[in-house]
């Protein structure tokens, strides 16, 4: 049984890595990552300067998940930059940079620095964060959206996907593929956490920014993640790959995603919880469940969800 699995022409050993936000601010999260079983990482989400984020608490993990308004705190581009490049001189691993601009003009120009650059893997542009204040997620405004991507591959040639809030709507499905459909897209990641979530301890929410209203990760939201992953599996043409994140704990979990068409599968609220070892737990397990049914590769099953007639 093989794990293995393709983006864009760019192999990996292994379907798993963390998700962006988790086990990744810095060189020694980077490292811990790097070193698992996981057959990559991304990095955290990057503006162009480093950024302090929000106030604490801002994260807090619950028994089904997770809730967070981190606020994108970041080391800026140029740390996360010089490191993946540095490695990829070691490696010949491809690492995923995870970026997000607060305005058109930030993203663009992060890009084009990015552009002239060697670095050798792929981009995660974030289209949703939901917890900067006075900032909507802007996958949600599809117009938006259009006329970023439009701007992006105008100039930019190397790999990138995006990273997608989730939708709740068959109508908000074939509209935003229908946006990303017209883009030489590497992949897109279904799903960002579901924001603007509130959890109470008692008569106190649990974390301070936005009065307690923050991102939802974990067993919370793999429903809604296991859709957005197959309807835009359903959806978009072949070469954009869908990377599946949301609610991921166990080998089950993951193969639940590849069965609704991931390619790639990304683990964020359990990672924080259990750590790096997850990768290797959920490579056994994900193996277990393969040898069980006879699949050799992934690709014996990705995208195999049965209907009933
Ligand atoms: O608050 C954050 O930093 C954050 N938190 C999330 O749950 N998703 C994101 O994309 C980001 Cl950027």
């Amino acid at each position: 049984v093989l794990l293995n699995t393709t983006i864009a022409g760019y192999e990996f050993d292994n379907c798993l890595m963390n998700a962006a936000g988790v086990c990744c601010y810095d060189h020694e999260e980077l490292t811990m990552v790097d070193q698992s079983s996981a057959g990559t990482f991304v990095t955290k989400s990057a503006t162009k300067t480093s950024r302090e984020g929000n106030p604490l608490p801002r994260y807090q993990a619950v028994p089904l998940g997770s809730i967070n308004s981190m606020g994108l705190p970041n080391l800026g581009l140029d740390y996360y930059l010089d490191y993946v490049r540095q490695l990829e001189k070691q490696t010949k691993k491809t690492y995923f940079l995870s970026m997000t601009g607060l305005s058109k003009e930030e993203t663009l120009e992060m890009l084009k620095q990015v552009e002239l650059s060697d670095f050798k893997g792929m981009v995660e542009l974030n289209l949703s964060c939901p917890n900067v204040p006075g900032k909507p997620q802007l996958a949600y405004d599809l117009p938006t959206t259009e006329n970023l991507l439009t701007e992006v591959f105008a100039f930019f040639t190397k790999p990138l996907g995006v990273k997608l809030p989730p939708y709740f709507d068959i109508a908000h499905f074939d509209a935003a593929a229908e946006v990303y459909n017209k883009f030489p897209l590497a992949f897109v990641n279904c799903v960002n956490s579901i924001g603007n979530g509130l959890i109470i301890n008692d008569e106190t929410v649990v974390i301070k920014p936005k009065n307690g209203f923050g991102g939802i990760g974990g067993d919370y939201i793999k429903p809604t993640a296991l859709a957005n992953v197959h309807a835009f599996y359903q959806r978009l043409k072949p070469s954009i790959k869908i990377i599946g994140t949301g609610g991921v704990k166990t080998g089950r979990d993951v193969f639940e995603h590849i069965l609704c068409g991931a390619s790639m599968v990304q683990v964020g609220t359990a990672l924080e919880k259990e750590g790096v070892e997850i990768f290797a737990r959920l490579s056994q397990e994900l193996t277990e469940i393969m040898q069980e049914k006879g699949y050799q590769t992934i690709e014996d099953f990705r995208g195999k969800l049965q209907y009933l007639a």
